[in-house]
């Protein structure tokens, strides 16, 4: 199971290096549902959900020398320097020690993004795009009821214009590279969720995460010696069926064994 993080609980230790976490960007304009779909992959997929915002709204609250800055910043939806908003993620990375993580709300332009890629040496596995018409949004935005300061009129068209300008270059580049995940987010709720769920999917081609190690496949029942050699190389089989594919081999001639051993004890 995954969480959602609250920022500045625990103390970092290790490099990011050593973590190689396998990171997920979440990104759509302001009100397309990120965190509230990002609770649904924690729920199920075993991530650890790190919103940039709210880890700058908590670096607020934390009384830090930055606050004011961050503060003032998020009162006119502009974009915090990136030092700041990548020191913490560093940080919440570090001190969670899960290696999956959806980051949500960054990179916010393309100068936050080079940066992270720079100093963590993180590509993002892909990134999930919530595509939500600003009709839509705004009115999402409109009824948060978060009590949030950047939740009027005025801000949230400033968030927009933020967003068509700087965010969707960001979105642009990792398309080109073949890394977006479009999502159609002005559906609701439940529908949104079982397109994100199909992506996160192992079975799912569009989904990269790196496949798990191969596991050799020695199975000791066999009903066809015969069928072996002709098996060979493939996945697991049939009805009983024994496989000894490549790195099942392998994985023998590192005890000191053959497949014909194997079929002896059988
Ligand atoms: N698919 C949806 N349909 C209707 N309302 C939604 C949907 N997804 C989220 N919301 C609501 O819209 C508001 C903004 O969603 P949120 O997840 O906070 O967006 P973001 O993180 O992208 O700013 C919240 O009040 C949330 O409950
Ligand atoms: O990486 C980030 C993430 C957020 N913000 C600031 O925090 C505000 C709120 O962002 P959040 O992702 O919490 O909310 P959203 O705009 O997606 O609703 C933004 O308008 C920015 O001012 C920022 O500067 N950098």
């Amino acid at each position: 199971m995954g969480e959602v993080v609250d920022a500045g609980k625990k103390e970092a230790n290790g490099s990011l290096a050593d973590l190689n976490p396998t990171v997920v960007f979440v990104l759509g304009g302001p009100g397309s549902g990120k965190g509230t779909q990002c609770a649904n992959i924690v729920q199920h997929f075993g991530f650890t959900h790190l919103s940039a915002g709210d880890l700058l709204r908590a670096e607020i609250k934390s009384g830090s020398e930055n606050g004011t800055m961050i503060s003032n910043m998020i009162k006119e939806g502009k974009i915090v320097p990136s030092e700041v908003t990548i020191k913490l993620l560093e940080r919440a990375m570090l001190e969670n020690g899960n290696d999956k993580f959806l980051i949500d709300g960054f990179p916010r332009n393309e100068e936050n993004r080079a940066a992270f890629e720079a100093v963590t040496k993180i590509e993002p596995s892909f990134v999930l795009f919530f595509d939500c018409s600003d009709e839509e949004m705004e009115r999402r935005l409109l009824g948060r009821n978060q009590g949030r300061e950047d939740d009027n009129i005025e801000t949230i068209r400033k968030r927009f214009k933020v967003f068509q300008d700087s965010s969707l270059p960001v979105i642009e580049y990792y398309n080109s590279k073949g890394k977006v995940r479009k999502i159609d987010a002005g559906r609701p709720v439940e529908e949104v969720y079982e397109s994100v769920k199909a992506i996160f999917e192992p079975k799912n081609e569009k989904c990269c995460f790196p496949a798990p190690a191969p596991t050799p496949a020695i199975v000791t029942k066999i009903s066809d010696p015969m069928s072996i050699e002709a098996n060979n190389n493939n996945d697991a089989g049939d009805g009983g069926f024994s496989i000894f594919d490549q790195e099942s081999e392998l994985f023998l001639s590192l005890l000191g064994l053959t497949k014909y051993d194997i079929l002896k004890e059988s």
